[in-house]
């Protein structure tokens, strides 16, 4: 296990911000409702202006969108509803043009059952591809083989009448799990990725890919809700690493591509060994426990109030831990699965502009690599809808389905789906105030957020004072700024009930960032060492707020207010 540190900061992408593109949702060319690859490729001056310089790119491989693309029937095609592999090609030279870099969307836990593999597999059991999927035959009195749940709600396992076996379908029933201890299959996900390196994209974001090693025992677990679920048995399994290391020997290696892994329900020691350049795996991680601070006792589908000293915990014992074992964090608040940030952790209404940038200061001064989800820069919140038929996502509609048939009202089902559903973060971006926020001249597929009029590119990007400016200059601090990159993490409030407050230090600057999460005014005591050193070389990098604090022991901070100061060595 990689436990050295490494010293390499050298890659360009520690000091990148990437832009996550849910493509479906971010601009629409044709009239069709959905957002296509021409829309994104004219919009690249506008990621290029906000001064991100990789962008992520969603599954858009053809796809019978199940899950939205990422249940792909075709991984070396573009599905036409988001156009033609020309545009792909004329996306991926506007963004060189322009010194941006593209990561693709992976998805190799699983294909579609609609995929030419998986259609040959189920013909029978000695078809050639029989094993590039999991198969297994009915528990001894009959039914599914084991008590693995899908993610999505019900059994992991499938009945297929054609040969009268199961197979794995961890998300979706049409998601079939591939078979990574088949080595035609490692193969196979290696030759695709080749393809699309050798049209030219610089890396890729793996789709949960801490999942594709199962015990192949494949053993029942105890059934506690969220733990007993079967998770234990694939997450980090144990050949993770070594199909990982032979992706990299065969592709992310060669090709020097940027890679960040999706680690569903992992570990931090698992996520140092992913990350560590001497491992030879990823570039970086996403991890996402500090997001799972509202689940009482880990379940997703019942509410709290978040837990704010374990959202400070979480970020802080990854910023300390990664460093120390040379890992690298891949940075993010908000993504195409979460309920938007602002609307969870912060105030979306009276204090939303204020509670955006609070956030974003928070999440810019860490360690890591930050992303943007489509949005997140101009303060997009969670949509107020009041329909469950207005939820497009299939988790969300499953689990309304499952919640009200264990018992729950429809109201009390329809209020918890309202907070978590990944609809929330998938509302068409809203370009300006004109029909359907200039997203699309036809119908979107999913409801405009009726807050466009006044929440807007348009309005925003000439606006020094707006949520997209002062995203605009936290992302071109991490060019300027070697501490953002290589800075130690010292966690600074020790439990304090509305602040978070952090420093990074390297060998020449330090830098303070401190944030009041609440909507009451908070006094913070800066710990001496620091309130001392500061008057001469103290410099404001990043604030939201007009009163500045007068820098010294006691920091007063009004509502959601959020600071980043730099003492210069
Ligand atoms: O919540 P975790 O167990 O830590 O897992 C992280 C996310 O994993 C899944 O997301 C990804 O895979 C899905 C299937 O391909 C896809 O639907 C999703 O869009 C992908 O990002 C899971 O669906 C998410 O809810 C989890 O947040």
């Amino acid at each position: 296990m990689a436990t050295k540190k490494s010293n390499n900061q050298a890659e360009w992408w520690r000091r990148s911000v990437v832009y996550q593109v849910y493509p479906r949702s971010f601009n629409d060319t044709t009239g069709s409702g959905v957002g296509d690859i021409r829309g994104l490729t004219k919009k690249l001056d506008y990621l290029k202006d906000l001064g991100t310089d990789i962008v992520w790119l969603q599954p858009v491989y053809d796809s019978p969108q199940n899950d939205n693309g990422y249940d792909v029937s075709d991984y070396r095609s573009i599905d036409p509803m988001y156009g033609t592999m020309q545009d792909f090609d004329e996306l991926t030279a506007e963004l060189k043009a322009r010194d941006m870099h593209l990561m693709l969307d992976i998805v190799v836990n699983h294909s579609s059952t609609e995929h030419v593999w998986f259609q040959e597999s189920r013909k029978s059991k000695d078809n050639p591809y029989r094993d590039y999927y999991i198969w297994r035959d009915p528990a001894p009195g009959g039914g599914v083989p084991n008590n693995w749940q899908s993610k999505f709600g019900g059994s992991a396992w499938q009945y297929d009448e054609a040969t009268g076996q199961y197979f794995l379908a961890l998300f979706d029933k049409t998601q079939a799990d591939l078979n990574w201890e088949n080595e035609k299959v490692r193969q196979e996900a290696a030759d695709l990725m080749r393809f699309w390196a050798d049209k030219g994209v610089d890396g890729f974001r793996m789709d949960v890919i801490n999942l594709i090693s199962k015990d192949q025992d494949f053993p029942d677990d105890d059934g506690s809700i969220m733990t007993g679920d079967g998770r234990r048995y694939y997450t980090d399994g144990p050949r993770v690493h070594e199909y990982i290391k032979e992706l990299y020997e065969r592709v992310y290696g060669p090709y020097d591509l940027i890679t960040v892994g999706e680690m569903s329900s992992t570990t931090l020691q698992h996520c140092i060994r992913y990350s560590n350049p001497e491992e030879r795996e990823f570039s970086m991680t996403f991890n996402f426990h500090h997001l799972k601070v509202d689940y009482p006792e880990g379940k997703k589908w019942e509410l709290m109030p978040y837990d704010f000293e374990a959202l400070k915990g979480l970020l802080s014992s990854w910023q300390i831990g990664m460093h120390e074992g040379g890992g690298w964090n891949a940075l993010f608040w908000n993504n195409h699965d979460q309920p938007r940030a602002l609307s969870r952790f912060a105030d979306d209404g009276r204090c939303r502009v204020a509670s955006a940038k609070m956030l974003a200061t928070t999440l810019h001064g860490l360690q890591g690599t930050p992303y943007v989800f489509q949005g997140e820069e101009i303060g997009m919140p969670n949509p107020n809808w009041n329909e469950i038929s207005e939820f497009r996502d299939i988790e969300s509609k499953n689990m309304y389905r499952i919640m009200v048939e264990m018992g729950k009202t429809p109201e009390e089902a329809f209020e918890i789906i309202a907070k978590r559903s990944r609809d929330n973060a998938r509302t068409p971006m809203q370009w300006n105030y004109g029909p359907q926020a200039g997203f699309t001249d036809g119908t979107p597929w999913i409801k405009v957020d009726e807050r466009y009029p006044e929440i807007n590119v348009k309005m925003q990007r000439e606006d020094p004072e707006s949520v997209f400016s002062h995203y605009k200059n936290l992302i071109a601090l991490r060019k300027t700024e070697d501490v953002l990159t290589d800075g130690r993490y010292i966690r600074l409030d020790e439990a304090h009930p509305q602040v978070f407050a952090y420093a990074r230090m390297n060998d020449r600057d330090t830098l303070i960032v401190v944030s009041n999460f609440t909507s009451e005014e908070a006094i913070f005591t800066l710990p001496e060492a620091y309130a001392e050193w500061g008057h001469s070389k103290l410099e404001l990098l990043s604030g939201n707020r007009p009163e500045v604090p007068v820098w010294g022991e006691q920091l007063e901070l009004e509502s959601y207010a959020s600071f980043m100061w730099i003492i210069r060595g």
